[in-house]
């Protein structure tokens, strides 16, 4: 799994705070990279509409560059996005871009070096190098972004599903595509639809699911994520089987041949001749879509893409002009309003009707019952599986209990350890509950105080209309609170945001292509510190809440949400690190990991989001420690050294200890100073594009 590695900068190490414009060699500033000539090279590939721009042009290239040692002159499948197979012309292109692009990869003799993203660096091994390569390549050009929001993906989705429908006689069965956010059979859109074409045809509906590891890879998704996933699948294989819905399985390298693929070789070996699947709204997910549509309608296939993911679908909330809406409360008033006069957005579609059992005795179909769920996807091997299962349980079921837990039991101390949430010992309460709490108790870290549900509605083990379907029940008067003066609607609240964020990606696909949201702050400068980012991701920042997050999110994959702030926010405005760098890292150790929520979360903390509120919201690390973990005892687990300290030694043992004493510890000395770096932060946020003189 590739990390990202920056590269020390011993000039960047300066806090000193004095005006200073950046010089043009500049390795940190992100407007090098949209303005450098090879950009510019790359910009004019890139045409409005269908064809490749350069943010597939690069994971084109990367996949090339990622098979090439397989590769030889036999292997004529090589073909990387359905547009460049078609057209000889454009995968001459392709390969020119990955030839030039190897050529733009740092070299010292040449006196290139990558520039951007705040992870440049000119010298070092060159595996590091080549990492700092794959993080530049991660952040599409403003002028591509641009191009993207003009006319999102999602809109052009929608307008190929619209238009150009043909009725498609019926095949020897219906396929649904299972993706890796909808791993339910229950609430379903696609699955249903798929089920009931398959009822009126008399013919068996097939469930498929491709493993992609290059999609894996390229996005970032972490090896717990993975083998959550793979859990989740054997229980639904198991549910399957038992409604003689085989689940049929494969896995291609090459993501980008997917819809090839599956139009081309998957399908007419089911003799399919329709095929379901809930849409995905990250801008490469879109983009197979669209290309899956259109190789079907070449094909004699019908694709139908419906939405599922969201309790209301992207474009269904505009502004009183009729515009999408970026600001989270005007927003959420608008998505509640919707849901109490349209009550059938929290409907569940109906579970899909089983096949006849004459299946398994079918030439045809009988052998995809034997389809394996491999052990592990490779690349993503998952050593604390079994301890992982514990805490993660798999399947519907479970995800249901942790629900129920969560609205009618008290919250726990200490359930913050390496222990499963089902675990006994829980007190019910009509009064006290989680939810009943949760307006405070959301932003503490020392118990199990929020619902714990986010690698379940991340992976769509249970669906956001379930959840909210139960919580309007929880209403005497059978309607969804959603405003802030009660635990039940604040809660009502988060779940909106999963919504709001991912609307705000599928409007303004740019979120999904490294870009922020406010372009005006692409230039910020950033320091190249590899020194504090590994420190930041191991948990030994010196700073105890910090590291105590860190230290508990790579055990566990997961963090309450205020210590994801905190994190973010230390990442970003104390250590003045690239933002996209704590996304990257966030996604590769999650077991929630979801573009759209760790996107938003990360934008919002570094100020270049949808966020209202200017940059000058600075997190005070330790005045959030002791909030969110007022007895210490989350910081006491996760940080051993400290777990004699009592008072307020816990949140601050450097300042608070005599140094002898201190150093005793064998805890790290604070890396950073607050309030030098909260000025250096307001710096450099007000002038975008310039650094203090001496940094
Ligand atoms: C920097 C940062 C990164 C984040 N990365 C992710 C991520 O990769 N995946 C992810 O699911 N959430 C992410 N979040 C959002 C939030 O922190 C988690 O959803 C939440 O902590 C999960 O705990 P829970 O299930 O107990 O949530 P609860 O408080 O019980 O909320 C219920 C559900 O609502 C949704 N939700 C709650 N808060 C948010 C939010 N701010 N944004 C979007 N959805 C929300 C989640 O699906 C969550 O499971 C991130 C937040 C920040 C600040």
């Amino acid at each position: 799994m590739p990390q990202l590695t920056l590269f020390s900068d011993p000039k960047s190490k300066s806090l000193a705070l004095s005006p200073k414009k950046p010089t043009s060699t500049s390795t940190t500033t992100t407007r090098n990279i949209h303005n450098s000539p090879e950009s510019s090279r790359k910009a004019a590939y890139t045409k409005k509409g269908e064809e490749p721009n350069l943010w597939e042009l690069h994971h084109i290239q990367e996949d090339m560059a990622a098979i090439s040692k397989k590769r030889h002159a036999k292997d004529d499948d090589v073909s990387t996005e359905e547009a460049v197979v078609e057209n000889p012309n454009k995968k001459r292109k392709a390969d020119q871009g990955k030839d030039e692009e190897m050529k733009g990869q740092p070299d010292s003799k040449n006196g290139h070096s990558p520039q951007g993203g705040g992870v440049a660096g000119e010298k070092g091994p060159r595996e590091k190098r080549k990492n700092a390569y794959e993080i530049k390549g991660k952040i599409a050009t403003a002028e591509d972004a641009a191009r993207a929001d003009e006319d999102p993906p999602m809109n052009q989705l929608e307008r190929l599903i619209e238009k150009g429908h043909k009725e498609i006689e019926k095949g020897e069965s219906v396929a649904y595509w299972m993706r890796m956010e909808d791993l339910r059979i229950e609430d379903n859109t696609a699955l249903y639809k798929a089920s009931q074409k398959a009822q009126e045809f008399s013919v068996p509906l097939i469930a498929l699911f491709v493993f992609s590891p290059g999609d894996y890879r390229i996005h970032d998704r972490s090896n717990k994520k993975i083998d959550f996933i793979l859990r989740n699948l054997r229980v639904l294989k198991t549910k399957l089987n038992e409604m003689n819905i085989p689940l049929h399985i494969q896995s291609y390298e090459k993501r980008l041949q997917i819809p090839r693929r599956v139009i081309k070789e998957i399908l007419p070996s089911l003799g399919a001749k329709h095929l379901f699947t809930n849409i995905e709204y990250e801008v490469d997910e879109l983009r197979r879509d669209i290309a899956t549509v259109k190789l079907g309608r070449e094909n004699g296939i019908d694709v139908q893409c419906l939405h599922d993911r969201l309790v209301v679908p992207p474009g269904k909330i505009k502004s009183q002009q009729g515009k999408p809406m970026s600001v989270f409360s005007p927003w959420q008033r608008a998505w509640a309003k919707l849901l109490d006069q349209q009550p059938k957005y929290l409907e569940m579609s109906p579970s899909p009707k089983p096949n006849n059992e004459s299946i398994k005795s079918n030439d045809k179909f009988a052998k995809l019952f034997e389809d394996k769920i491999p052990d592990h996807i490779e690349g993503f091997e998952c050593p604390e599986s079994e301890k992982l299962k514990e805490l993660w349980p798999e399947g519907l079921d479970k995800a249901k209990e942790l629900l129920d837990r969560f609205f009618h039991t008290k919250p726990r101390q200490k359930q913050f350890e390496f222990i499963s949430p089902l675990n006994p010992g829980y007190e019910t309460s009509a009064k006290q509950s989680r939810i009943q709490l949760y307006q405070t108790g959301r932003n503490l870290v020392d118990g199990d105080n929020s619902s714990r549900l986010s690698p379940y509605l991340a992976a769509g083990v249970i669906s956001s209309r379930m959840i909210l379907a139960e919580a309007k029940k929880l209403n005497k008067q059978g309607k969804l609170e959603s405003g802030r003066d009660t635990g039940l609607g604040m809660w009502v609240q988060e779940v909106s945001w999963r919504d709001f964020y991912n609307h705000t990606m599928a409007t303004w696909p740019r979120i999904s292509m490294g870009r922020p949201f406010l372009e005006k702050f692409a230039d910020v400068q950033w320091e190249t510190n590899e020194d504090h980012l590994q420190a930041w991701k191991d948990g030994k920042t010196g700073f105890p809440i910090i590291d105590a997050a860190m230290r508990a999110c790579k055990a566990r994959g997961w963090m309450e949400n205020r210590v994801r702030m905190v994190t973010a926010s230390f990442l970003v405005k104390s250590l003045m690190l690239d933002w996209r760098l704590g996304e990257k890292y966030f996604m590769e150790s999650f077991v929630d990991g979801d573009l759209a929520a760790n996107n938003g979360g990360w934008q919002w903390t570094a100020s270049t989001g949808t966020d209202p509120q200017p940059f000058f919201r600075i997190f005070n690390t330790l005045t959030q420690s002791e909030k969110c973990d007022p007895t210490g005892a989350y910081i006491r687990y996760w940080v051993p050294e400290l777990k004699n300290l009592k008072g307020k030694a816990i949140h601050d043992p450097y300042h608070q200890m005599p140094k002898n004493e201190f150093k005793k510890l064998g805890y790290p000395e604070p890396i950073v100073d607050h309030k030098k770096s909260r000025e250096r932060a307001l710096f450099r946020y007000k002038n975008v594009g310039e650094k203090e003189d001496g940094a």
